[in-house]
């Protein structure tokens, strides 16, 4: 089994906050559909935000292919390609002014040609179902509109680890079913997904791998 992602025994405490990470540890393995419960407040986004390097332990440490995380720059640069992190809220993920420029920001900052980031963008789009808003300005989109672009702008990376955020929820069904095939195509490539959500459904119908953040642990559970 190889373990795309690992967090070991991570220790978190938010500047002038409380601990909210206490002894989290996790495996993502390659081949896994992982959902991550746990009540508001558990820490679920502050685990998830580990993972590429945007949260930094106090304690512990995260290994990202068998390699633990290098914070700097280029570090960081290579850490992101490879996991790629969905946010709760599209509006902390989307920056540009418009869909296309928007999807194509990753891509760009990985310096690829202009003709692999236009077929990336292309692709991207296509799957999430947005390839007919891309000259809209990103403020001009609906809630769910928002969170295909976003989820578009992280595949488009080509991440082999995907970890979201509730990225299902304000989806209309259709497109939450597109976007678990979407999730479910990633993870036939032999990549891995991991949701965090309170979508009881994701863990019952969906899911290898259940895990509950409680008391700043991660456990995996039996259902
Ligand atoms: N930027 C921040 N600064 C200080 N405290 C924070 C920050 N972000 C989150 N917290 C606190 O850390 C704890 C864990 O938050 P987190 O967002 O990780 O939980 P969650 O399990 O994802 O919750 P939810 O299910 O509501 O999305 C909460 O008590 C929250 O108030």
């Amino acid at each position: 089994m190889t373990i795309l992602v690992e967090w070991e025994d991570l220790l978190y405490r938010y500047p002038g906050g409380e601990v909210v990470l206490n002894g989290a540890s996790l495996q993502l393995a390659a081949g896994q559909r992982m959902v991550l419960l746990g009540r508001n407040g558990s820490g679920k986004s502050t685990l998830l935000r580990h993972a590429n390097g945007l949260l930094r332990p106090q304690r512990g440490r995260v290994i990202v292919a068998g390699q633990p995380l290098d914070y700097s720059r280029a570090g960081l640069n290579v850490v992101r390609r490879q996991v790629g992190l969905v946010f709760q809220n599209p509006d902390d993920q989307l920056f540009s002014a418009s869909v296309a420029q928007d999807i194509s920001f990753g891509p760009m900052n990985l310096g690829l040609e202009l003709d692999e980031v236009r077929a990336r963008v292309a692709e991207a789009a296509q799957m999430c179902d947005v390839a007919d808003l891309l000259e809209r300005p990103t403020h001009a989109l609906s809630m769910g509109q928002k969170a295909r672009v976003a989820l578009a702008g992280v595949l488009a990376m080509r991440p082999v680890a995907l970890l979201a955020d509730e990225v299902l929820a304000g989806l209309d069904p259709w497109a939450y079913e597109q976007v678990v095939a979407i999730f479910d195509r990633l993870v036939a490539q032999g990549g891995a997904v991991l949701l965090a959500t309170h979508d009881l459904r994701l863990a019952e119908g969906w899911a290898d791998v259940v895990a509950v953040m409680e008391q700043g642990r991660a456990c995996i559970s039996g259902i």
